[in-house]
Order: C-alpha cells, then sequence, then structure tokens
C-alpha cells in the first residue's frame, strides 16, 4: 500500500534566525485521517507544505511511495481554507476543469462532476455559479474539485476554519463520508480541538521552538461515526470529554499560563 511519508523532516525559511520545523516523522496510509494541532506558529501549515511539495525541507525526506517529493503531483491534493474557485463558473464546471486537466474526456466530465459533487452534498447545486454559493458550499465544491483528481491522499490545512461553528459541524460530518468513500489518506491541519478528535485515526501534537512532536494520539471516533453511530452521540461519550482534556494538555503542556 502507498504510504506518504515525511522522515525526519526539517523546515528552515531562508532569512530566518531558526529552523520551523525540526526533524518531524509522519505516516499516513491511505485509509488514515491524520489530524496535525498544537499552538500558533509550532510548523503544521510548512509540514503540510512539505508533502503538499510546495516548500522544500532542509533535511529528511518527504516521499509517496518511497519516491521523493520534488513538486506538487496528482497522487496528492490540497485544499486550503480560502480556496480559489472560479466565481465565475458554476459548481459543475469548476469540477469539470479539474477533470479536463486530468484529461478525462469532454462528454464524460459533466456525469462525473455531478457524481462528485453529490458525494459532498450538492448533488442540486451543479448549475450554480461560485458566487451563489455559502461558505461552506464553496468549501464542499473545493472538496469535489480535489477529488476530481483522483489523489491518493487529500492535503486540507484549516479547511474549515472560515465557517460558522454550525456550518463547521456539517462538514467534519462530510469530511467523514469523504473519507470513507474515497479510499483516501488525509492529512489535516486544524485548531479544533474537539474536529481533530471527531476527525482523526491519529492526532499530532506539536510545539514550537522549532516545530517538533510532542505527543501521538491514536484516535476512534471518527471510525464510529463511520460504522453508524450517530456524531452526537459521540461527542456525549464521556470517552470524548476525557480525550479532549488529554488533548488540551498536551497541546498547553509546558506553556507558560
Ligand atoms: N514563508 C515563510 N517564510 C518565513 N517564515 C515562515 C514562512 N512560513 C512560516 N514561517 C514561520 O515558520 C514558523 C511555523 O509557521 P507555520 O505557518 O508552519 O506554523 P502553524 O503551526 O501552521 O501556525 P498557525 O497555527 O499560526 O497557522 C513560524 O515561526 C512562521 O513565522
Amino acid at each position: 500500500m502507498t504510504h506518504l511519508t515525511l522522515d525526519k523532516v526539517s523546515v528552515h525559511y531562508d532569512g530566518q534566525p531558526a529552523p520551523a520545523v525540526e526533524r518531524v516523522s509522519l505516516d499516513i496510509a491511505k485509509g488514515d485521517f491524520v489530524v496535525l494541532v498544537g499552538r500558533s506558529g509550532c510548523g503544521k501549515t510548512s509540514l503540510l507544505n512539505a508533502a503538499a511539495g510546495l516548500v522544500e525541507p532542509v533535511g529528511g525526506l518527504a516521499a509517496v511511495g518511497g519516491r521523493p517529493i520534488t513538486g506538487p503531483g496528482s497522487d496528492r491534493a490540497v485544499v486550503f481554507q480560502n480556496d480559489a474557485l472560479f466565481p465565475w463558473l458554476t459548481a459543475r464546471e469548476n469540477v469539470a476543469f479539474a477533470l479536463r486537466l486530468r484529461g478525462v474526456p469532454a462528454d464524460k466530465r459533466a456525469r462525473r462532476a455531478d457524481e462528485l459533487l453529490s458525494l459532498v452534498k450538492l448533488g442540486d447545486a451543479g448549475d450554480k455559479h461560485i458566487w451563489e454559493l455559502s461558505g461552506g458550499m464553496r468549501q464542499r465544491v473545493g472538496l469535489a474539485r480535489a477529488l476530481a483528481a483522483e489523489p491518493e491522499f487529500l492535503l486540507l490545512d484549516e479547511p474549515l476554519g472560515a465557517l460558522d461553528a454550525l456550518t463547521r459541524e456539517r462538514m467534519q460530518t462530510t469530511l467523514l463520508d469523504l473519507w470513507a468513500a474515497a479510499h483516501v489518506g488525509v492529512l489535516m491541519v486544524t485548531h479544533g480541538i474537539e474536529e481533530a478528535l471527531v476527525l482523526a485515526t491519529r492526532i499530532v501534537v506539536l510545539a514550537p521552538g522549532p516545530g517538533h512532536v510532542v505527543r501521538t494520539f491514536e484516535t476512534h471516533f471518527g471510525r464510529r461515526y463511520a460504522a453508524g453511530e450517530p456524531i452526537r452521540a459521540i461527542k456525549a461519550d464521556p470517552a470524548f470529554a476525557a480525550a479532549r482534556a488529554e488533548l488540551t494538555d498536551a497541546i498547553f503542556e509546558g506553556e507558560a499560563a
């Protein structure tokens, strides 16, 4: 099985006195949902960008299936917080554009775009222009477009960060549905502690100065949702509250109060 691996990766931006990230290792298989959390500036985005091929590590190795990552590739799709969709195109045309880049023939694009829009619960919105859609709907189009490339890995940088709390909660279950349906490995950055617990199969806690891993948690709440348990029941489970307290402690450990 293909793995996305970061092996003792260090990131040091030009002109900066210290590295942003030092010797961080991660291993993501298909079916894993790995979430990076940690205080501001601990290097979450830098690591995601190293996996995306947007930032070149100064040390260590980022690789997919053992092949070094030298830039962006169709095996990895990236979704950012405010993703740039084409506002003058419809939702279907935005997704179809990505299909065209992948070489899907013109007569097959519209149907495949509608399938992908259905997967993100936007089956009825294909004809709508981006400017007619809410923030949550736009982010769904961004996810459908990312999946159009049939990536093996989805790299998500605060994809729900710009959404209101209720939309964000609904999008969390959309992400879990997608993850289950698309058979991808996910690497996601979030500031949401509860969000990390709901979504992840593994949570990696980073601390700054330079960015390094302080704790790794294996979690199972997302798998319970995928197995049919309602998300509200999962969040009400005392085990969820206990995990939230433990994760919060790990994130703020060592920080002056
Ligand atoms: N392009 C860049 N050039 C120089 N320094 C950078 C660059 N990007 C990030 N940094 C620095 O690297 C460190 C890690 O930043 P990064 O954005 O990876 O952290 P983060 O954990 O994602 O932060 P946040 O939670 O605030 O988004 C910070 O000190 C930041 O100022």
